[in-house]
């Protein structure tokens, strides 16, 4: 289900709580201007050019493990107590629909985690649910795109599986502003290989443990 937003506007964050509540999935395409999705774009690649990303893992703490097979992406963890004005503005936003929600579906959500994410070509991350064996309080995945005019043949997309068999599924484009909201222990889902290097912001709302 695709949402038009108006910004900062709170009827319009009840409305994505809604689609929540009703399919526990969502997509919303102008909760970030194209200027804020341009400054966030622009922090991510110059960090990516400082060096300063790392191989993603799978897993955490001692049971994390980096696995190519499985995902290629590499990442970089966002500090919201020191951040550039277009991450702080990230975090804002968010936490304006992290309001929403708890509003409306009382999870609980508590905090965000959220790591900005470069796939270079070729990479993708293959059929896994965000929940970790050993830690169960991602509740709610985030995933924001940052990338202008991604062509449907750039491939990429997010494999958002719809039903617990994977029987079927939605393809979601990388698109530039496009976020994509899902409950993190329901909705398997994939990324497929891209053409050309891919950003985002992956963030999960958790709950306390
Ligand atoms: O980038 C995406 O579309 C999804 C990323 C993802 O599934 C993850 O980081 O857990
Ligand atoms: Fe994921």
């Amino acid at each position: 289900m695709d949402l038009p937003v108006k910004q900062d506007a709170g009827h319009e964050l009840s409305a994505i709580a809604e689609q929540l509540a009703e399919q526990g999935w969502c997509t919303v395409h102008n909760l970030f201007s194209p200027a804020d999705i341009r400054a966030l774009r622009s922090a991510c690649l110059s960090e990516w050019e400082d060096g300063r990303f790392h191989q993603a893992a799978i897993g955490r703490g001692l049971n994390a493990a980096r696995r190519s097979e499985i995902r290629s992406d590499s990442v970089l963890w966002l500090d919201e107590s020191d951040a550039s004005p277009a991450v702080s503005h990230y975090f804002t936003t968010m936490q304006r629909l992290r309001s929403a929600v708890n509003r409306e579906l009382y999870l609980g959500l508590a905090e965000l985690e959220a790591h900005f994410a470069v796939y270079p070509a070729g990479s993708f991350y293959q059929k896994h649910l965000d929940r970790f064996r050993d830690d169960d309080t991602r509740t709610l995945s985030a995933v924001l795109y940052l990338n202008q005019d991604w062509p449907e043949a750039s491939g990429g997309q997010l494999r958002l599986y719809l039903d617990p068999d994977c029987q079927t599924y939605r393809d979601i484009r990388p698109e530039a502003g496009t976020l994509v909201l899902f409950l993190s222990d329901r909705f398997w889902h994939e990324v497929l290989p891209a053409t050309q290097q891919r950003l985002s912001i992956t963030g999960w709302f958790r709950r306390r443990s």
